[in-house]
């Protein structure tokens, strides 16, 4: 649907990136609207640089929405319901505005209100430490985990490739309200060539954030698919099932993707001898790979509080392979944790 601007009255800025305002808003004419608080995400496309594209983050939205639309009129049972649907948009000749629910809070501010803080007195120094403690319950954490799948699988099942799996990303109605939403496709890829812009084979690998990028980005791999996003939602499940909410990687890796490739090697173990799809790759040929061989550590060392769940750890580990082509797609993902459930019963 596209409205005005001025149907609107812009609150507080509540995000925003490089290119984009996000704002929370309250209509000003009630009868189209169901929601009392909405966000709005102001893009002016003149300032973007790419990949960020808020027109093609339009179309995407637009398709995802038709394609929630129509998930809604045939059954109940929704996957598109763990992804932000777009309620309208405008047009401007300076800017664009998308319209969303507005969402209380992302992954980060869940993990915060599920974080025991504990003090630890050192008898040696009389120092005082802080220790940050995961509090989720198993359940909990799979719960996270299983709507960030099906969100992915919807996502993938309309031939988009979100690109930027990251805890910012990832919305919440409330800290207790479980059932993630995934925002933010102002980087996304629709198959076949991202609307003109990106052919199949020589996408953009500058994309996803930090931590979550998937080991063929970091390799300049320009045929990738949306397995980049199974490899990030694998990385998210290390963090929430982690003891301390960390994630195994060097600090450096945050900011750094040859610390993050070495931090991905240290983790889970050397790649094998014959990685297809980085055999042509100039900067893998250059390593020298015995600098890197390296074990995989340990399951139970990595998804600390799922060590008793064996089908998600069987899971996780078949995700997070090198070869990208190997790894579970994100549907199959969801039926080997609920495979687990239904045994359990
Ligand atoms: N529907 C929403 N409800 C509440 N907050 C939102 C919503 N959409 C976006 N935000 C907030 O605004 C931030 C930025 O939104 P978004 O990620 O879509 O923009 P962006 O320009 O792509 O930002 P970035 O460059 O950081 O990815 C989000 O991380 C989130 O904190």
């Amino acid at each position: 649907m596209e409205i005005k601007k001025s149907d609107f009255e812009l609150g507080k800025r509540i995000g925003g990136g490089r290119f984009s305002d996000v704002y929370l808003c309250r209509t000003l004419n009630d009868t189209n609207f169901f929601f009392s608080e909405y966000a709005l995400k102001i893009t002016e496309p003149e300032d973007e640089l790419p990949p960020h594209n808020v027109k093609n983050e339009l179309k995407l939205l637009r398709k995802l929405a038709d394609a929630q639309d129509k998930e809604d009129k045939e059954n109940g049972t929704s996957i598109g319901r763990n992804v932000v649907r777009l309620i309208a948009f405008y047009q401007s000749p300076i800017e664009i505005g998308l319209l969303f629910p507005f969402y209380k809070t992302d992954l980060n501010g869940v993990i915060a209100s599920n974080t025991k803080v504990r003090s630890a007195f050192n008898l040696q120094d009389g120092t005082i430490t802080k220790k940050r403690e995961n509090n989720f319950s198993t359940s909990q954490i799979i719960q996270i985990f299983k709507g960030l799948l099906r969100g992915l699988a919807f996502i993938h099942s309309q031939g988009i490739i979100h690109r930027d799996v990251n805890p910012n990303n990832i919305m919440f109605e409330s800290p207790s309200e479980l059932e993630p939403v995934i925002i933010d496709f102002g980087i996304s890829y629709m198959e076949p060539d991202n609307n003109g812009l990106e052919k199949g084979d020589s996408k953009i690998t500058d994309i996803a954030t930090g931590y979550y990028k998937a080991p063929e980005l970091l390799l300049s791999v320009k045929d990738y698919s949306n397995k980049v996003d199974i490899w990030s939602a694998g990385v998210i499940l290390m963090l929430i099932s982690s003891k301390e909410f960390t994630t195994p990687y060097s600090k450096d890796s945050a900011h750094s993707d040859l610390a993050l490739l070495a931090s991905i090697f240290n983790t889970f173990g050397s790649p094998p001898d014959n990685w297809q799809e980085v055999k042509s790759s100039r900067s893998y040929g250059a390593m020298n790979t015995a600098f890197f061989r390296k074990t995989r550590r340990s399951t139970d060392d990595l998804l600390f509080k799922l060590k008793d769940h064996p089908q998600c750890v069987e899971t996780f580990n078949s995700m997070m392979v090198y070869e990208s082509s190997c790894r579970l797609s994100a549907s199959e993902a969801l039926k080997r944790i609920d495979s687990e459930r239904l045994q359990n019963q």
